[in-house]
Formats: structure tokens, C-alpha cells, sequence
């Protein structure tokens, strides 16, 4: 945790920042978008990262959210080859990465109310709308993934996701170190022209009903993507940073048989679970992946002015 260096304006969220081991870190010489040195700042250091926030909504609120994206209209979705979404708050337009508002829907900004609880995170406190304004919905059956990618110019420098239904290992990879050409791609499935690191430098678990923040460097220095996995085996859990901040007991376990130390009680921050503790006791499978839906929330910062801007801005 970096809380000594936090600003006031991130300070809530300091306390879920995870740590990126030191040999994972990104060397500036490989970031796409250009961000001077000169704001890394130990105060603005903080506010660059990855944020875990557990248990972001309840059970009860996950199956209403659920229960909503199932319930849209057929045409609401858009299938790809490998998953279906949804897009929330109007279209972006491809070639000016202009916002064609369209209000967000209310079991976003209403009950649940979703996007005031991230904007009262202060991720996006430096962004144009101070809070989201767009959302994708992703929906992966098991064995569905997303392909490595990063998420962007078109929108400021952070992302919420909130993960229902299931839990996913989110891949974090490094680019490759060469010469930089900056795509500007928000086009995921299509490769990107750059050489990516082959392999994960890390992973983050996200559990169902969490949010997971990305802001900064680590949203420009990094690419993401999930596996086309149906099950998470001991290799995979392995890569995790955040096995402290996981609550569901077989996640935990899956973890501390890959050697990664969890909490047993998250309440109790003595309660360390060495890792590798039990190793022997547990049986080496997978935990199966089941269908996800996540919630993908950002801000995008040009928006049209149109009649529907007025109507639409939130
Ligand atoms: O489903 C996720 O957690 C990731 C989605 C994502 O990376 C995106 O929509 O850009
Ligand atoms: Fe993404």
C-alpha cells in the first residue's frame, strides 16, 4: 500500500491499491501515450495503479443488475465472435472519439446507483464529468475471454469494473520493449500492430460483485485481457497480486495451493495464511469459470453538444 504518499483526493482509495511486484513494473521507454515524468510526483505516484475494492454491491443487488442486462431487448446486444455487450450512455464515434450522448440507464444511476458510488471513489475526480459516463456490458460464457488489448484515447485515463456472476483472472501484460507506435485502437479483438510481452506479468482475481479500478500509468502503461479459459488451475492462480483482498473460501484456497497468501479473515489483518500454508490438503484442480458479466464504466470526455448532450450529460 502507498498510503503515505497519498493525495486527499485519492486518500479513500489508497487503501485498496495493490501492489505490482517490482519485476512486473513498466519501464517508462515502453508507454504508448506520452505522460512526462515530471507527474510522477510522490503525490500523484498514488493516484496511478490498480484498485480492488471487494464486495462492491451485494448479492442482492448483483442478481437485480443481472436480471436487467439478461431482460434488455434482443437488439441491445451486439455478438461477437466470442462474447456479447451491450453499450451504455450512446455510441462513440470511431474516427473523432466524440460521445453521441444517451442517459444512463437507471439501474446504473438510480438503484443500484453504480455511478455515483464510482464517482464517490474519487477515481475519476480528475476527469471531464468527474464520474463515468459510458458503460459496456460484457458478457463471457465460460471458456470466453477477451484478447490483450488496451483500452485507449478516447477516454480519460481510468476504468471501473464491476464483475458479476462469476469471478476471472484479469492478465496484465507489458508491451514489448521497442520502439513505441501509438495506435489509438479502442477496437479490442483487432491485434494491435505492437509487440505484447507473450505472457502475463500478473494477474488480477476478480471476484464476483468487486470492482476493480485502473487508473493512470497502469491504464496506459499495461494491456489487459482474459483468457479463453473455462477453469483457473494453480498456474494461473499463481500469478495473483491480490490474494489478500479475496474473501470466497474457494478462491482462497485455490490460491494458497499455488502459494499465494490470502487472509483468513480479512477483519483481521494478523490472520496472514502463509503461503503455500496447506498446500498438501488441497487437491490440485481448477475452479471452474461460470458465465460473467461485467460492468465497464468510463469517462468519455468529448461529447457532443447535440440536443442529446444537453439531455444526456451526467
Ligand atoms: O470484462 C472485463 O473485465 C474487461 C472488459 C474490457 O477490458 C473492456 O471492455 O475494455
Ligand atoms: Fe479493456
Amino acid at each position: 500500500m502507498s498510503t503515505s504518499s497519498s493525495s486527499a483526493a485519492t486518500s479513500g482509495l489508497a487503501r485498496y491499491q495493490l501492489d505490482i511486484p517490482t519485476s512486473a513494473l513498466a519501464s517508462s521507454s515502453t508507454r504508448t501515450r506520452t505522460s512526462s515524468t515530471s507527474d510522477r510526483s510522490a503525490s500523484s505516484q498514488s493516484q496511478h495503479g490498480f484498485f480492488y475494492i471487494p464486495d462492491f454491491i451485494t448479492a442482492e443487488e448483483e442478481r437485480y443488475l443481472m436480471g436487467k442486462i439478461n431482460s434488455a431487448p434482443q437488439p441491445k446486444w451486439k455478438v461477437l465472435q466470442a462474447r456479447r455487450l451491450q453499450h451504455w450512455g450512446g455510441q462513440i464515434a470511431q474516427k473523432s472519439g466524440t460521445l453521441i450522448p444517451e442517459p444512463l440507464p437507471d439501474w446504473l444511476v438510480r438503484f443500484p446507483n453504480i455511478v455515483q458510488r464510482v464517482r464517490e471513489t474519487k477515481a475519476f475526480v480528475e476527469s471531464k464529468h468527474e464520474g463515468p459516463n459510458h458503460c459496456l456490458v460484457n458478457e463471457y460464457e465460460a471458456g470466453q475471454g477477451i484478447m490483450p488489448h488496451e483500452d485507449g484515447g478516447a477516454y480519460f485515463a481510468a476504468v471501473a469494473t464491476l464483475s458479476l456472476g462469476s469471478h476471472t483472472l484479469l492478465d496484465i501484460y507489458r508491451w514489448a520493449p521497442e520502439e513505441p507506435t501509438a495506435t489509438g485502437s479502442t477496437d479490442h479483438d483487432e491485434a494491435d500492430a505492437r509487440a505484447r510481452e507473450q505472457h502475463p506479468v500478473f494477474s488480477i482475481l476478480q471476484e464476483r460483485r468487486s470492482l476493480l479500478i485502473t487508473r493512470g500509468d497502469a491504464y496506459k502503461d499495461y494491456l489487459h485481457g482474459i483468457a479463453d479459459r473455462s477453469s483457473d488451475t494453480t498456474q494461473h492462480f499463481a500469478r495473483v497480486i491480490n490474494g489478500s483482498s479475496i474473501k470466497a473460501p474457494h478462491l482462497q484456497q485455490a490460491l494458497i495451493s499455488a502459494g499465494v497468501a490470502v487472509q483468513s479473515d480479512p477483519a483481521q489483518a494478523f490472520e496472514v495464511l502463509p503461503a503455500g500454508a496447506g498446500t498438501k490438503q488441497l487437491p490440485r484442480v481448477g475452479v471452474e469459470r461460470q458465465t460473467r458479466v461485467s460492468i465497464t464504466m468510463r469517462d468519455v470526455e468529448r461529447v457532443s453538444k447535440g440536443l442529446g448532450g444537453v439531455l444526456g450529460r451526467r
